[in-house]
């Protein structure tokens, strides 16, 4: 039987961590690293998640500019907020909440933001600075993906890892990262002919498809560490109840795995947590301290 990845309680010993590295930074700087979170519209599970950034910036010690616009907010207008959070000496990092309102051009704002206070990760200049090797920020989720599995596995040098996705936000960075720390990087898609033979050569399994259990318990290599990027909303056993599931077929993948992430409590709450480490970062940057 696998070992459970406990990505809540790592993500609150991360957290703890970034409490710390704060309180050095407000001795040495003055000042407390900001970040501005903007949210666009009333979609229920963002306005949740920005709430909870709010809490967890807030109580790692750090300055929260909470930006709320409405739903019919123009194009303008938000890029208008982008450069002035861009302008702002007391913001060190921006996040604009996905998605957005349809209607608005996400790939614009988010091209918007100034590449030194990308916490998010998601501009191209980003992007770039992770596939060459510079300094930058990697986005969240696959940032914290790379903690778990460096945790739990030490040294990556030499797997064979198979991302399942190619999303920039989360399956193109995983696949940097991975090669970075020289995996042999696969990177499966909707198109890949015989997935399930592809996933069983894997050391390392990264499903971010958003395809609820999509990824069945005997596609998986015995001893592999199975990360599990999803998170999907599906009818509970119980009439009118729903419950989350991932992208793997978590009872049959746990018989045989050596580890694996829940879902929910396994990659979920490190995104939060790596938010805050990536505005962290960029505070000690900002200020030379780094
Ligand atoms: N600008 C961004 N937008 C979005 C991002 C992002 O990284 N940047 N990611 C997601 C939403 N998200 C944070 O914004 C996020 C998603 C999930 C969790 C989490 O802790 N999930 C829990 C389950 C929560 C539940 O019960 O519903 C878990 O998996 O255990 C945190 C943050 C999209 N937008």
């Amino acid at each position: 039987m696998a070992t459970r990845i406990d990505g809540k309680a790592f993500a609150a010993s991360l957290r703890e961590k970034v409490a710390e590295g704060v309180a050095t930074f407000v001795a040495k700087a003055g000042r407390k690293p900001g970040l501005a979170v903007v949210l666009v519209g009333e979609d229920p599970a963002s306005q949740v998640y920005v709430r909870n950034k709010h809490k967890m910036t807030v109580a790692a010690g750090m300055e929260s500019f909470e930006h709320r616009l409405p739903a019919d907010t123009s194009q303008e207008a938000l890029l208008a907020l982008v450069d002035q959070l861009n302008a702002d000496p007391a913001v060190d990092g921006i996040l604009v909440q996905l998605p957005l309102p349809k209607g608005l051009d996400e790939n614009a704002v988010i091209q918007a933001i100034d590449p030194d206070k990308d916490v998010d990760g998601f501009t191209t200049a980003s992007a770039g600075r992770l596939a060459t090797g510079l300094p930058g920020f990697v986005a969240c989720t696959p940032l914290g993906c790379l903690m778990l599995l460096k945790d739990q596995l030490g040294d990556l040098s030499g797997k064979n890892a198979v991302v399942i996705g190619r999303s920039n936000i989360v399956g193109k960075p995983m696949a940097q990262l991975l090669l970075q720390e020289s995996c042999t990087v696969t990177i499966a898609h909707s198109r890949t002919v015989d997935l399930p033979a592809v996933v069983r050569g894997a050391d390392i399994v990264v499903a971010a498809v958003g395809r609820p259990e999509m990824v069945k318990g005997d596609w998986i290599k015995p001893g592999a560490t199975v990360i599990d990027v999803g998170i999907n909303r599906v009818p509970a056993a119980e009439e009118g109840k729903t419950k989350l599931v991932g992208d793997v077929d978590f009872a049959g993948a746990e018989a045989t795995a050596g580890a694996i992430t829940p879902v929910p409590g396994g990659v979920g709450p490190m995104t939060i947590a790596c938010l805050l480490y990536n505005t962290l970062e960029a505070a000690n940057r900002r200020e030379g301290l780094a």
